[in-house]
């Protein structure tokens, strides 16, 4: 057994947590009340006459883990807040031994290492934690599945209209079409059959700018084709400068690295390399949280030459020393102001310091995302040439003009009812709900099984392979509803999402932005819904009118009137970021603070792990 077989990654559960997850939700009602879920279900809706407890149990059996046929099967890990108030996970933690905790974001875990404040758990974060031993299905190999693809949208020539900034100096010219992009034959070739005919904005300027050896921070907005604007640069160039085909070493040097905040997106874009790298000598690898360590690692040392991870996973393989850094020429952030925001900037600024990495001189390095708020813009120059261009298409975090945005004004209390009228009206339509919490992701995942509407969910508290599930459910139709924390608002890229419900508004309007933009994607039309709770939403209103009215959406009378009342609200709003309208160099934030992005509030309760 090699020594890394012993040091699997160990889960992110507790073991009292272990096996109740499969089967919390089936039979035992005694059971139901022992998990996170449970408690917040007893606590907060025993009373108001929807319970579990009076319906019919064979409502919630049956059918398959985390899908609801007629009731729903999944839910979180029940581990409850103690498991994981210890680590985020033993994998990450074998790499980062430095690492004496902190805060993960605003929507994640507040932790802090060894830690735990709930005596019953506190002995099972201190003992043997069992290993992560989940294995993901083997991708299918061939064509056909590889290069499945959905139709751009009757907007996706309006790409063409909308304005685009590069600043910075020297900018190369940008490509109009694919052909002037210079790519081999096999890249080629692939572009074509994933049905690719013309580049949209962002890959217009972005690859030639990639291609000349410039670093880049690229904002255009969501579902505008980010991820192909870095890939197929790069690949060509690995291609080009006759990169060396990958092979078993027990060491691997990639010559890129990819991170991305979730596992569900960092695999997408593992996806998407593989495709563009068919029948090319480039080796692309993935590496995640929820995964057994040990099985990565074999795919590592096949060889590697594009490694795709959330920085947890990769700092692990890299502290392992499975993976080096010496011919890293190309690092790539995607959601960059994710990446460096409060949660995962410590992890950033582990991995441009990993032994061997080359120096910001010495490497390229790229950002991507659809908001960069303007601290993180200023932050961002830390990992950046100083002549790097910074390219915006459209409004820097502005949302896609093709959703159409509507508020509803509800009350907490009547959002339950609000959601079941609307998805009665939406019927089969693949329709996305983003709440608070992972607590309440189980309740109104299992509330509306119980009305009948399929659905199942995701968010940090359930197992990689429930996640997985999930969302295989809601890609396929079989569950058309997907209830989902903000673990589901970035990058997501799943065809035929009609409409977006944000049950609850998130806190911070670049989220909003991110998760409205899981519909209207590449030139397609979508419909996103968000419930407005004035008790609630107060602070977030007048970003929403800047957003609202910069797409070109209606503003309704009452979200302006609170707006401005809120405003008026001395100490009302907290102290934000500015909103940049664009290159901070340039001095381009709105100043108006309440349009802004806020700084990641840490929150106690049952808050979200993304990776
Ligand atoms: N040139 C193109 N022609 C047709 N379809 C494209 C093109 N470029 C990208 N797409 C498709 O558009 C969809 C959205 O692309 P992608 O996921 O890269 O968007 P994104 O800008 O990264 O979005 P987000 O900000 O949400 O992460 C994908 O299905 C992708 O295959």
């Amino acid at each position: 057994m090699d020594d890394w077989e012993g040091m699997e990654t160990t889960a992110l559960t507790s073991p009292a947590s272990e096996g109740t997850h499969g089967d919390s939700w089936n039979n035992d009602l005694s059971k139901f009340g022992r998990g996170r879920a449970g408690r917040g279900f007893k606590t907060s809706f025993s009373g108001r006459g929807r319970g579990f407890d009076g319906t019919d149990r064979s409502e919630l059996d049956g059918g398959d883990d985390g899908v609801c046929e007629n009731g729903f099967m999944g839910g979180s890990r029940g581990g409850g807040r103690g498991s994981r108030g210890g680590f985020r996970s033993g994998g990450d933690q074998g790499a980062r031994g430095d690492f004496g905790g902190g805060y993960r974001g605003k929507d994640e875990e507040v932790f802090a290492q060894g830690e735990d404040k709930d005596p019953q758990r506190k002995g099972e974060s201190e003992g043997e934690r069992p290993k992560v031993t989940y294995i993901p299905p083997t991708l299918p190999e061939d064509e056909e599945s590889i290069f499945a693809h959905y139709e751009k949208g009757i907007n996706f020539d309006k790409y063409d209209d909308i304005m685009v900034d590069v600043s910075g100096i020297n900018p190369p010219h940008a490509i109009m079409t694919f052909e002037e992009a210079a790519l081999c034959e096999s890249l080629r070739r692939n572009v074509s059959k994933t049905g690719y005919v013309k580049p949209t904005p962002v890959q217009k300027h972005g690859i030639p700018i990639i291609t000349a050896g410039r670093d880049l921070m690229a904002c255009a907005q969501t579902g505008s084709g980010k991820t192909a604007a870095f890939l197929l640069p790069i690949l060509q160039q690995l291609m080009a400068d006759g990169v060396a085909a990958s092979s078993f070493s027990e060491l691997q040097e990639p010559e890129a690295i990819i991170v991305a905040p979730t596992r569900e997106l960092i695999h997408q874009i593992y996806q998407e390399a593989r495709k563009f790298a068919f029948g090319t000598c480039v080796r692309p690898v993935v590496v995640y949280g929820g995964v057994s360590t040990g099985h990565q690692i074999r795919d590592i040392l096949r060889g590697c030459n594009v490694l795709c991870g959330t920085p947890g996973r990769l700092l692990d393989m890299i502290g392992r020393g499975k993976v080096g850094c010496s011919k890293l020429r190309y690092l790539v952030l995607d959601e960059a102001d994710r990446m460096l925001d409060m949660g995962f900037e410590p992890d950033m600024r582990r991995l441009v310091a990993s032994p061997g990495i080359p120096s910001k001189e010495n490497r390229q390095t790229l950002m991507f995302s659809a908001t960069y708020p303007e601290d993180i813009q200023r932050m961002a120059a830390d990992f950046l040439k100083t002549d790097y261009l910074f390219l915006a298409v459209g409004v820097v975090g502005g949302a896609c003009s093709d959703v159409e945005q509507t508020f509803v004004q509800v009350t907490k209390f009547a959002k339950r009812e609000k959601l079941l009228d609307l998805l009665q009206t939406t019927g089969t339509e693949r329709t996305l709900v983003f709440v608070e919490t992972k607590r309440q992701a189980d309740f109104i995942a299992t509330y509306l099984c119980q009305e009948k509407v399929r659905t199942t969910s995701i968010h940090g508290d359930r197992e990689q392979q429930e996640r997985e599930q999930a969302l295989a459910d809601f890609r396929s139709g079989k569950c058309p509803v997907l209830v989902a924390t903000s673990v589901a608002a970035r990058g997501l890229d799943i065809p035929d999402v009609n409409h977006v419900v944000n049950f609850d508004l998130p806190h911070n309007i670049d989220e909003y932005v991110h998760r409205i933009g899981r519909t209207g994607r590449c030139g397609n039309i979508g419909r996103a819904v968000s419930f407005y709770d004035p008790d609630a939403d107060g602070q977030l209103s007048r970003s929403l009118l800047t957003v609202l009215s910069k797409a070109q959406q209606e503003v309704p009378s009452w979200l302006e009137e609170s707006a401005f009342s809120c405003s008026g609200a001395a100490g009302f709003n907290p102290p934000r970021k500015s909103f940049a309208a664009t290159d901070s160099r340039k001095g381009g934030s709105f100043h108006d603070n309440s349009t802004s992005s806020q700084p990641a509030v840490p929150q106690t309760a049952d808050e979200e792990e993304w990776e």
